[in-house]
């Protein structure tokens, strides 16, 4: 299933109970059932829930993290938003 979402929708599941959308380099992911497994701790993917954390994202993780990982999480895409 791939979705188009709007910033907006991502930031309305911020939390766990709510999926914890997550959006790196434009995909969004749903980090809810992975949160209590990922070896970088809950805590941290908590904090950015609902919001873009792609540069966070790679400061931290290789591109084979995303290979192996981001097809099992990833829910859509963020829509482009008309600028008016
Ligand atoms: C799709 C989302 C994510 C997935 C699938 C994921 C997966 C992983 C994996 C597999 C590791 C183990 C280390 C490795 O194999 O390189 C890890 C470590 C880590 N992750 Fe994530 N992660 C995600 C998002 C995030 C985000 C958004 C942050 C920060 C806000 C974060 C922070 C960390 C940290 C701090 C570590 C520990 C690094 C270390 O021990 O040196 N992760 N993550």
């Amino acid at each position: 299933m791939s979705e188009s979402l709007t910033t907006k929708q991502v930031a309305e599941h911020a939390s766990v109970e709510n999926g914890l959308y997550i959006i790196v380099d434009g995909s969004v992911y749903k980090l809810d059932t992975f949160v209590d497994e990922h070896p970088g701790g809950a805590k941290i993917l908590k904090r950015v829930g609902g919001k873009d954390a792609s540069k966070q994202f790679w400061k931290y993780h290789s591109e084979n993290v995303m290979k192996k990982w981001g097809p099992k999480f990833k829910i859509g895409e963020v829509k482009e938003e008309a600028k008016l």
